[in-house]
């Protein structure tokens, strides 16, 4: 396999092996794969229409990305200090905010979806 190649791969495989971490260690990555994944069978189930779909893969991708960022950005921030620190909360708190933000907006995405699905006429 050509350098480059084998560069792209391995990237390839870092990029899993942090995804892996993210899961092993934080327990509120769990909490969203497991919510994702029980929308996703939800939506498997309603017959949700395509524009539906990628609504909720945008939606489950944008926690999962702000979760995944939380993670690095907190680890980064224990690096630098293991102190308590202003800074190191204001890095930590507005990760945290990123990561709310997003769940927020997948509650709303989850309730326009499904709701009118399971109580027909509620909107
Ligand atoms: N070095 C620090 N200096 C000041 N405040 C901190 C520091 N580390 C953490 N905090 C505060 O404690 C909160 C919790 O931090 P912690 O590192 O435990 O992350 P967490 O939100 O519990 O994440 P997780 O449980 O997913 O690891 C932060 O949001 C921040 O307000």
């Amino acid at each position: 396999m050509k350098f480059h190649n084998l560069r792209l791969v391995l990237s390839f495989v870092y990029a899993l092996r942090g995804i892996g971490r993210a899961v092993k260690y934080e327990a509120n990555m769990r909490v969203h794969l497991v919510a994702g994944a029980l929308a996703l069978v939800g939506a498997a189930f309603l017959k949700i229409m395509p524009y539906e779909w990628l609504i909720l893969f945008l939606t489950i991708t944008l926690v999962i990305f702000a979760e995944l960022i939380n993670t690095a950005l907190e680890a980064n921030v224990d690096l630098v200090t293991k102190e308590s620190r202003p800074e190191a909360r204001l890095a930590k708190d507005v990760a945290a905010g990123a990561v709310l933000f997003a769940s927020a907006n997948a509650v709303v995405v989850g309730l326009v979806i499904f709701v009118p699905k399971i109580f027909p006429g509620v909107f």
